[in-house]
């Protein structure tokens, strides 16, 4: 299992990689669905200035050729339910139960994802637990991928790969089986939202050590306040 330190240097350097996005309700007092892309940090690890980086990464509407936001995107904003001071004092909780009682934002976000990634080759969909349980499986059913669930510590009855990560509230750890991944699968990581980014990090890992092609990730929710902890770790 990766010590802390290494986990942050592991997911750092996975977001490195790759372009991660999601497709998300961005909370910052806006209520847009924004597609969000990390784009690929350039240069040296260490020693960029936490500006550098902030600047290096950028967000993109969900946004038609007119550059129209999705209509659906505002019944989808309206049906999420923030809770203040939950689970501890000074968290805004982004409850997305209150989505999953209204059906038509419910389809409308797997409409969403769906229509992203149909026809993109995704072989497999890894499902972030607990809520990426949710979106995760009515995606890979449509768009015909394997779903993977990528579980909390000591969950999983076969042998497992772990990742530990940093949250917003604490420390966690992702499990995942040998074998349900193989060399050469393009996977998608879903889950509700990205904080910290630490948990897809943590996910992207998990998939690249069994050999996948980790293509995007896609989140409901993006809280871009929090967004700069990902970097202070890269610095
Ligand atoms: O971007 P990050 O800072 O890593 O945070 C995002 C993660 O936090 C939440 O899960 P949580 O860890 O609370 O677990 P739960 O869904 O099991 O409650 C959320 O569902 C994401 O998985
Ligand atoms: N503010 C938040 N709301 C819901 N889930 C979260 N996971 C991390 N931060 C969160």
């Amino acid at each position: 299992m990766a010590t802390h330190e290494a986990c942050s240097a592991a997911r750092v350097s996975a977001v490195d990689r790759f372009g991660a996005a999601s497709v998300g309700v961005q909370r910052n007092g806006g209520s847009t669905l924004r597609l969000q892309k990390l784009k690929r940090l350039r240069g040296s690890r260490k020693g960029v200035a936490l500006e550098k980086r902030r600047a290096q990464w950028w967000g993109a509407m969900a946004c038609g050729k007119d550059g129209e936001q999705d209509p659906r995107i505002g019944g989808i904003a309206a049906s999420i339910r923030v809770v203040p001071d939950f689970p501890k004092k000074g968290i805004m909780f982004q409850d997305i139960t209150t989505l999953l009682l209204d059906p038509k934002a419910f389809k409308n976000t797997v409409d969403l994802f769906v229509e992203r990634y149909i026809g993109k080759d995704v072989s497999v969909v890894a499902g972030i637990e607990a809520r990426g349980f949710i979106f995760g499986p009515p995606i890979a059913l449509a768009i015909g991928a394997k779903f993977v669930p990528l579980r909390k510590p000591r969950k999983l009855p076969g042998e497992v790969i772990s990742e530990k990560y940093v949250l917003e509230y604490g420390t966690d750890c992702l499990e995942m089986h040998v074998g349900a991944v193989q060399s050469g699968d393009r996977a998608l990581v879903v889950d509700d939202l990205i904080a910290t980014g630490g948990t897809l990090c943590a996910a992207m890992n998990l998939l690249e050590r069994a050999g996948a092609e980790v293509i995007e990730c896609a989140c409901v929710i993006e809280l871009p306040e929090l967004k700069f902890m990902i970097i202070e770790f890269a610095a």
